[in-house]
């Protein structure tokens, strides 16, 4: 089975291997996507270590050739010569690339007060379809909470009741009082851009105290070439419209931010983007989202929306996992189904003694591989 998906946690459930494809090359990882991540990083490691090792040799080679020099000492000069040649070309070994993540920061407008949003006894429905009874929940400063609960159950209606975009039908939903700056990230927020202006206008309207180049640099790290920032968003596919309003949304000054499902459109870098970014705001986020490796990255409490109350978990997605034994069983059951679909596949959790050898010998290789200088300087072009 070969999968090709953004979806970090179900490569880890399912995957055995890991094609990365980067600047025209490809390198295999034994493990799934979490075991990728520690492969790759002990093999740049492992890579780096080796290239120091030989750069520093190549510069004590150059350095024995030129105080030898001629004379008695040429013989000895020739033959640094030729090591030197062999070291700079068939043993030359590649300084390991990595990609720049482009590091992007929310941007804050001071602090809020403590107390960020409070709902008392919220009672909401959209006709006889009861989401909200006497439901209670009071969010303070600095927390980062994931609202969960199964498809159609009110989450994002809970958004817009916090974003006073629905009015509850008794009881209360109040924001802080003292400096509480929402930024709002719906679900169709593509759909509110406006369909005259430029992709570059529309993010620049919403920056305040962005420079022109770091615009330009979000956008492009979003995928917007040069030439795309004059174009009409009247002219963007569906996706590059939903790319554009993250942007949008990137450079808008907050306190706190209310998230449902940001990650939906987004590739892997994007996402670890937007996590670092999430981890490094010390406002407040509250976020709505099925993406449970994203959750597990940021959240330091969950919220499960059940029987149309507010269930509250004073931890991460993992203590909200031990504590919530059907969400465990499901998440087992989830895993269960998986594996009977690819009965060949085995995840992380339940890797054979013989992957777990494949995996130790694959780490020993990068390492070997490393020392035993590459052949060929193919690439050498992409390495700087
Ligand atoms: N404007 C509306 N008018 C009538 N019903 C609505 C409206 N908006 C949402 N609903 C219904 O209210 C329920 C809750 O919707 P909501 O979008 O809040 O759920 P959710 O938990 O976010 O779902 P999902 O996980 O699928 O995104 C759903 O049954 C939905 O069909």
């Amino acid at each position: 089975m070969v999968i090709i998906s953004h979806d970090r946690a179900f490569l880890d459930q399912l995957c055995t291997k890991i094609v990365e494809t980067d600047m025209g090359v490809s390198r295999t990882y034994v493990g799934n996507y979490s075991e990728y991540l520690l492969s790759k990083a002990a093999w740049i490691e492992a890579q780096y270590a080796a290239w120091e090792k030989q750069q520093k040799e190549i510069e004590h080679t150059k350095d024995l050739i030129s105080r030898l020099g001629a004379g008695a000492n040429s013989g000895r000069a020739t033959s640094a010569e030729k090591k030197l040649e062999k070291l700079q070309e068939e043993d030359l070994i590649e300084k390991p690339f990595q990609r720049k993540q482009m590091k992007i920061r929310f941007p804050e407008r001071g602090r809020s007060g403590r107390s960020v949003a409070t709902m008392k006894n919220l009672e909401f429905a959209y006709e006889d379809n009861v989401l909200f009874n006497k439901a209670n929940l009071s969010i303070e400063r600095g927390e980062k909470i994931a609202i969960i609960g199964p498809n159609g159950c009110g989450k994002s209606t809970l958004l817009k009741l916090i974003m006073g975009l629905e009015k509850p039908k008794a009881g209360e939903v109040l924001l802080g009082e003292h400096n509480v700056l929402p930024n709002y990230f719906e679900q169709n927020q593509a759909e509110a851009l406006d369909l005259d202006k430029t992709v570059l206008e529309t993010v620049e309207e919403a920056a305040e105290d962005w420079r022109l180049d770091d615009i330009k640099g979000l956008l492009g790290r979003c995928n917007f070439k040069a030439d795309m920032l004059d174009r009409k968003v009247s002219l963007l596919s569906g996706g590059e419209k939903a790319r554009l309003a993250f942007c949008k949304f990137m450079v808008k000054p907050s306190t706190l931010l209310v998230l449902d499902e940001p990650t939906n459109h987004l590739d892997i870098p994007s996402k670890e983007m937007l996590e670092d970014a999430i981890n490094e705001y010390s406002g407040t986020v509250i976020t709505v989202s099925h993406d449970r490796y994203f959750i597990k990255q940021i959240v330091n409490r969950v919220v499960e929306v059940k029987d149309c109350g507010l269930q509250n978990y004073a931890g991460d997605y993992n203590y909200y996992l031990e504590k919530n034994l059907d969400a465990r069983a499901r998440e087992l059951e989830r895993e269960a189904e998986l594996e009977e679909k690819a009965p060949k596949v085995k995840a992380k959790s339940k890797m054979s003694k013989a992957e777990k050898e494949a995996m130790k010998k694959q780490k020993r290789q990068a390492f070997q591989q490393a020392k035993a200088k590459s052949k060929g300087s193919k690439n050498a072009k992409r390495w700087n």
